[in-house]
């Protein structure tokens, strides 16, 4: 992509682009990409905030669109440049089939991948997650690790299944010859547990909070360590991507790069305090107030009873055997890999992470949002 002093003409579309991250990656893209004249916002669900976005310079295309299905992909993206292909099911919840989340995941994204070799597209950037990589299943630590730390990776649950197969889809396809004979540049980005405006479990964890009289008490112990990023962070890293791929091809080309900024090492719990502490919450507890065998109790029988009522009704408690290895298991990434090879820095600092978040959560007592 030259750089070019005359009108802007870069086309981009942002698969999932109405979701918690798509919003952030959308807004960042408006305003930290000049050269951009058209911005593809392609989603299953259209947000009415999009309109608002279509006033300004660049052109604002809203497409209401499913990645599942192949022509609908390539409609939208024929005169792309650059897809940032962020749509995704995430679910840990047992809330959407193991064939669904398979079906948007991973279909979803080899039909971006058709498509950008059926009309051209020469650029995908891909939103893959730090669960391609772990926690795995026997609650191994993952301890201040990079991109190249050896890890046993062990995936049974369907989303990071579904993640690490798309993923390897993304990267393979690295190299391809797109319509025209250019080769595709791929790439690969894995956050860890993002939060910041739009954050739906921080929300539903304040509320949960505001039930109790302000009280939330303490599942998981202090020492586990979980790795988190801003989610303005996590967008910019996307943009910065998704500029530097061209120039940058042979190096970043086939890449993964977890995403990361200066939020600090934490357990989960006490992460949420961060913010939820600040909007009048209060952790009860120094250690969980449950033994751990009886957690490992509660979530099977979660399990059980989610199992037993599915013909009746969803039943899709946070707690489930799955979610409690998540967040009994450290997990933090410490690398620089994004900065060395595209000189990535994080656009907010952590106490400008800290301070949106916690506005954010503040502003969603009783609106409902
Ligand atoms: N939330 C997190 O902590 C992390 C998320 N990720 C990844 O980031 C991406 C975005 O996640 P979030 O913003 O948290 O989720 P989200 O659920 O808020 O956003 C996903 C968006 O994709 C759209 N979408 C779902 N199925 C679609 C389909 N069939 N066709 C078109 N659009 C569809 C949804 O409507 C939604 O707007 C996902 O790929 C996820 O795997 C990765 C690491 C951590
Ligand atoms: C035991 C409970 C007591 O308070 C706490 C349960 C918290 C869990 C719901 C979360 C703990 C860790 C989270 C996951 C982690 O941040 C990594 C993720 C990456 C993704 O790509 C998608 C989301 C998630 C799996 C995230 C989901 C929620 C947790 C399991």
């Amino acid at each position: 992509m030259a750089e070019s002093i005359q009108a802007p003409m870069l086309v981009y579309l942002v698969t999932g682009g109405c979701g918690f991250l798509g919003e952030h990656i959308v807004r960042m893209l408006l305003e930290q990409e000049p050269r951009l004249r058209e911005l593809r916002v392609f989603d299953l669900h259209l947000s009415s905030w999009l309109e608002e976005l279509k006033t300004g310079p660049v052109q604002v295309t809203a497409i209401q669109g499913d990645v599942t299905q192949a022509h609908e992909v390539a409609a939208a993206m024929a005169g792309t440049h650059v897809v940032i292909h962020t749509a995704g099911l995430v679910d840990v919840f047992g809330r959407a089939s193991p064939k669904t989340i398979h079906e948007v995941n991973v279909q979803g994204t080899q039909n971006v991948i058709e498509a950008c070799v059926q009309t051209g597209t020469q650029f995908l950037v891909y939103t893959s997650s730090m669960e391609v990589v772990g926690p795995n299943i026997k609650g191994h630590p993952f301890y201040r690790g990079n991109e190249d730390t050896p890890y046993e990776i062990v995936h049974k649950h369907p989303y990071p299944c579904s993640k690490a197969r798309a993923e390897q889809l993304v990267l393979e396809a690295n190299g391809r010859k797109v319509r025209g004979g250019l080769p595709l540049v791929t790439c690969a980005l894995r956050p860890t547990g993002i939060y910041g405006e739009g954050h739906q479990i921080m929300r539903d964890f304040y509320r949960q909070g505001l039930r109790l009289r302000g009280r939330l008490f303490r599942a998981i112990p202090a020492s586990v360590e979980h790795g988190r990023v801003y989610v303005g962070n996590v967008a910019w890293m996307h943009v910065l991507v998704a500029r530097e791929l061209e120039q940058r091809a042979g190096l970043m080309g086939g890449q993964v790069y977890f995403c990361y900024d200066k939020s600090p090492y934490k357990s989960y719990e006490d992460f949420n305090m961060e913010f939820l502490g600040p909007c009048g919450l209060r952790l009860v507890g120094t250690r969980p107030l449950l033994p751990y065998w009886l957690l490992v109790l509660l979530a099977t029988l979660n399990a059980l009873l989610q199992w037993l009522l599915r013909p009746l009704l969803l039943y899709t408690p946070l707690l489930n055997p799955y979610t409690l290895a998540v967040a009994n298991t450290t997990f933090t990434v410490s690398t620089n890999k994004a900065q060395r090879h595209f000189g990535y820095k994080p656009l907010f600092s952590w106490e400008e992470s800290r301070a949106r978040t916690i506005l954010w959560v503040q502003s969603t007592e009783g609106s409902g949002q």
